[in-house]
């Protein structure tokens, strides 16, 4: 099929690469000139494993392309809308882009076949969908579809390859079929209800996911005093089926562009209806002192950090992108410099935007250099190199043999073993 994805960012750009894998013909559209230019020579503007390979890839066989042009696309049958819905001032989801988006298509002639389905793939407010159809009511064979994306970032390619499910939510028969068509071959379990309903989906997945985060940290701050080990408990939590064993890793908190923004705008959204999501603003709140409650141990552990350096081990909100969006690092690096600490930090791929925000830090080439001297170190991101290291040179090298381990994956007892004082999130 003929499609054109608009907005070229971490879903629009996996979205295009994955359908042009599937053999449909796809023109990725963004307003940055700059980044279609870096398309075009198969370069992909975001980290993200095995997307450049497979951009470039498809870029060969002549079934993706760019422009900055949405006129280019006139004889797409389907529009996929990929663009960004970001937190606006009072928490909703701001969605000046998106409308701007279905504008410039309604303002499109049909392509030849007659039919054309706006595919709403960003995420947005219960209702988003039903408005705009609404809106375009009288656009003949013009129709609106919702298909919420649930791609995570790092794994984004594989998500999109092997969907955990396709949600279509849309009230017409041709748009219904239209999408069966597209996801032919697509081997994931599909629902397909009304838009309204897809758009749910999206958020109630995201606000639950977050509240399993929030939860098991909460139960990591009772897990410290208890002297238990909350790893353990999640694993043996995670065996029962009924829960299941993701999404239980206590740490500093959950950062991305995604649950802090998706969050805010569905408690916005149930206060436009009088609703209060009670467990769902708790949720934020554990998450937004959580990096707080960490330091606290820490400072506790140095009796302060005024004058001390501290190595920072990773920077991005997960490892495997080089998205900082809402990182805990943010947080954590900002807490820091106000209490005198001085900090040397390591990161693979965000030191360079960090560095723009926080330009007072010592950014390190190589995890073993943030180390050195330092009087503690902190694990922020589990990058793999940041985890994988040399311990009893890594000992040698710092001022005091003090960890903080901000996502429980560096090996604890071991570490105990080599002489090191180290503190987990819930356990030590
Ligand atoms: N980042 C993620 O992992 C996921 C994001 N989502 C949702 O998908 C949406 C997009 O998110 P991201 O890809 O992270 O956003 P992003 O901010 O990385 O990319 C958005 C892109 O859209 C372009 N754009 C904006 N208006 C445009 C227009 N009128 N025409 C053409 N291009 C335009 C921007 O230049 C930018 O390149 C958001 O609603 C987000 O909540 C959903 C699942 C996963
Ligand atoms: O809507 C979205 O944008 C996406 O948001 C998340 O994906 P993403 O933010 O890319 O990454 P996650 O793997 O969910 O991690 C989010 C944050 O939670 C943290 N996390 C994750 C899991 C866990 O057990 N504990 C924990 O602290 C991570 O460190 C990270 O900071 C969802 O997992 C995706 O399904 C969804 O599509």
């Amino acid at each position: 099929m003929k499609v054109a994805v608009i907005g070229t960012g971490y879903v629009g750009l996996t979205t295009a690469v994955s359908l042009a894998m599937h053999g449909h013909e796809i023109l990725g559209i963004d307003l940055v000139a700059a980044k279609i230019a870096q398309l075009r020579q198969g370069k992909s503007p975001i980290y993200e494993p095995g997307l450049e390979e497979a951009l470039a890839q498809m870029l060969e066989q002549g079934n993706l392309q760019f422009s900055t042009e949405i006129k280019d696309a006139r004889e797409a049958e389907m529009m996929f809308i990929c663009v960004g819905t970001p937190e606006a001032s009072d928490g909703s989801a701001d969605l000046s882009y998106l409308l701007a988006a279905v504008s410039d298509i309604a303002s499109m002639q049909q392509p030849s076949t007659g039919k054309r389905v706006i595919v709403i793939k960003s995420t947005v407010p219960v209702g988003t969908g039903d408005r705009i159809a609404e809106q375009l009511r009288g656009n003949d064979g013009l129709y609106v579809a919702s298909n919420p994306e649930f791609l995570r970032e790092g794994s984004a390619m594989q998500d999109a390859l092997k969907p955990s499910r396709i949600v279509i939510g849309a009230d017409h028969e041709a748009a219904f079929a239209a999408m069966e068509q597209l996801y032919n071959g697509v081997n994931a379990a599909k629902v397909t209800t009304t838009r309204a309903n897809a758009e749910f989906i999206k958020y109630a997945s995201n606000a639950f996911l977050a509240t399993k985060i929030s939860f098991m940290n909460e139960l990591a701050r009772l897990s410290t005093v208890l002297g238990t080990d909350i790893t353990t408990v999640a694993q043996g939590m995670g065996l029962d089926s009924r829960i299941g064993p993701e999404f239980l890793r206590a740490g500093v908190g959950y950062g991305g562009s995604c649950f802090p923004k998706d969050t805010i705008a569905l408690l916005q959204l149930a206060g436009q209806h009088g609703i209060s999501l009670s467990i769902l603003d708790k949720v934020r709140d554990v998450n937004t002192t959580q990096p707080a409650w960490f330091l606290e141990r820490l400072e506790e552990q140095l009796h302060g950090v005024a004058g001390k350096k501290i190595a920072v081990l990773g920077l991005v909100f997960k490892p495997d992108t080089d998205d900082i969006r809402e990182a805990p690092s943010l947080k954590v690096l900002e807490a820091l410099q106000k209490k005198g600490a001085s900090i040397a930090a390591y990161d693979p791929v965000a030191s360079a935007i960090v560095g723009a925000q926080f330009p007072n830090v010592d950014y390190v080439k190589h995890p073993a250099a943030a180390f050195r001297g330092a009087h503690a170190a902190m694990l922020i991101t589990e990058w793999k190199e940041c985890v994988q290291l040399d311990w009893k040179e890594i000992k040698a090298s710092m001022a005091a043999p003090i960890l903080f381990d901000g996502r429980n994956a560096w090996p604890g007892n071991l570490l105990k073993d080599v002489g090191f004082v180290y503190t987990g999130v819930g356990r030590s």
